[in-house]
């Protein structure tokens, strides 16, 4: 498989170079060069498929050669090792829930995945490597704990400071070792901007070798198509129909999953749920993409004005917004509906939603609501990240019956390290050149 940037179709790499570069010279996102068909008997056969043969089944095409089939499978079941369950909420309503990982969120498959993909390249390379990611609140943990203390790695984070959650930031900022987090005045935009920014700067590069491991990076995205077929999987005996709906900031989510649907998986439709971070929503109503500046919500992973990977959901829909239509809606909802939504589904089904959840579950109840689908439908939400990373901000009737699992219970006693920095590009280069 080969990969061109989205700015310049010329341009085309191998999956190597595009997961060693993460963006393209010219800023563009690497994209695959053709969309690989899942096998049909394959599919039809899913439920007696075990989940690694599944995630291989999905990742290799995009793979190739180029990472051996024992290492790729290794690659795999090192990403998959905690479950991904889909639990009955209420008739026909489903969560999937993607925070069994160590970071509890849903990063952590990607993280993990980009990780051994990048170990594998980079293993006969001694030139050190920085891995250069931004984040709004759950990447970056995730992110740190994939690539803690791996060899040749180092890792710098940029983080909006002051607007990510108590524990979002202790996962950050206490493992140091090969990780450092640069707490940026400033939002989850500023800190995608000074990423972007450095991967243009030739000067810069011939002092440090980059590499981005947010879903910009095709090994960081990709697989994110995993969890869809492993939740199909287990749906797909009691409905023909399957509707996902994801909670969505920078959209490499719900692109993986609408990749798996180009691909052959059965999905009949995709709604993407926003805070009221509303760019994409605006764009399907009136074809004019104006990010504005990104608001802070209690779903903060989700505070993402202008998402990098939208422009890739565009291109598999070949630029046609009717095409797209036909396959995604998109709707945002304020933060007073997703504290009722949380309150409101843990009183009535005793289920607790974290707030990007209840951003998910309420774009799924309001579009089975406008379509009238029929009990033939699974409607699915992505439970994105666990109800604990957000308990500072929950409601107060909810405070006390969230659970703390045990693997973050340590966290809250380490101290933060952290950098501060101005959301300016040239602080970040000094920095990255002088450190
Ligand atoms: N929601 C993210 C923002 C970055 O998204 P990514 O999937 O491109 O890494 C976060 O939690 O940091």
């Amino acid at each position: 498989m080969k990969y061109f940037s989205l700015q310049n179709k010329q341009h085309v790499v191998s999956f190597e170079e595009a997961v060693v570069q993460g963006l393209a010279p010219d800023k563009g996102l690497y994209f695959p060069e053709r969309i690989p068909a899942f096998d049909k008997a394959f599919l039809d056969d899913i439920v007696h498929k075990n989940d690694l043969d599944i995630a291989y089944a999905a990742i290799q095409p995009f793979v190739g050669d180029e990472i051996p089939e024992a290492v790729l499978r290794q690659i795999i079941a090192d990403t998959l090792s905690f479950p991904f369950p889909v639990e009955k909420v209420q008739d026909n309503i489903y969560s999937l829930e993607l925070f069994h990982g160590p970071t509890l969120a849903f990063k952590d498959v990607g993280a993990r995945f980009m990780a051994g993909c990048l170990g594998y390249f980079r293993r006969n390379d001694t030139r050190p490597v920085t891995v250069l990611v931004a984040t709004s609140g759950d990447t970056g943990g995730a992110v740190a704990n994939g690539f803690y203390n791996v060899p040749g790695v180092r890792v710098v984070i940029l983080y909006p400071s002051g607007k990510v959650s108590t524990l979002q930031e202790k996962q950050l900022t206490t493992l140091n070792g090969n990780i450092t987090a640069l707490e940026i005045d400033g939002t989850f935009d500023d800190c995608q901007r000074m990423v972007k920014t450095a991967f243009l700067d030739g000067e810069l590069q011939s002092h440090v070798m980059l590499t981005s491991a947010n879903s910009i990076n095709v090994a960081r995205w990709l697989p994110q198509m995993f969890y869809y077929l492993l939740a199909y999987k287990q749906l797909v005996t009691r409905y023909p129909d399957v509707v996902f709906s994801v909670p969505s900031g920078n959209f490499g989510n719900i692109c993986a999953g609408m990749m798996a649907a180009a691909m052959g998986l059965p999905v009949k439709h995709f709604v993407a749920s926003t805070n009221v971070n509303d760019t994409v929503p605006r764009f399907m109503q009136t074809g004019a993409y104006t990010p504005g500046k990104a608001t802070a919500t209690l779903s903060n992973a989700m505070d993402v004005a202008d998402p990098s990977n939208f422009v890739r959901i565009l291109e598999l829909f070949a630029n046609s917004l009717p095409a797209l239509k036909n396959k995604l809606t998109a709707m945002s909802f304020s933060d007073s509906e997703t504290v009722a939504t949380m309150e409101q589904v843990w009183k009535d089904d005793q289920y607790m939603l974290d707030p990007h959840g209840a951003v998910g579950y309420l774009g799924l109840k309001k579009y089975l609501a406008d379509t009238g689908l029929d009990k033939n439908t699974a409607g699915v939400f992505l439970e994105t990240a666990h109800p604990v990373k957000f308990a500072d901000t929950a409601p107060a009737s909810l405070q006390d019956k969230i659970v703390t699992p045990e693997r973050v219970q340590s966290l809250y006693a380490l101290k933060k390290v952290s950098v501060q920095l101005p959301a300016d590009y040239n602080a970040l280069k000094q920095w990255l050149t002088a450190n």
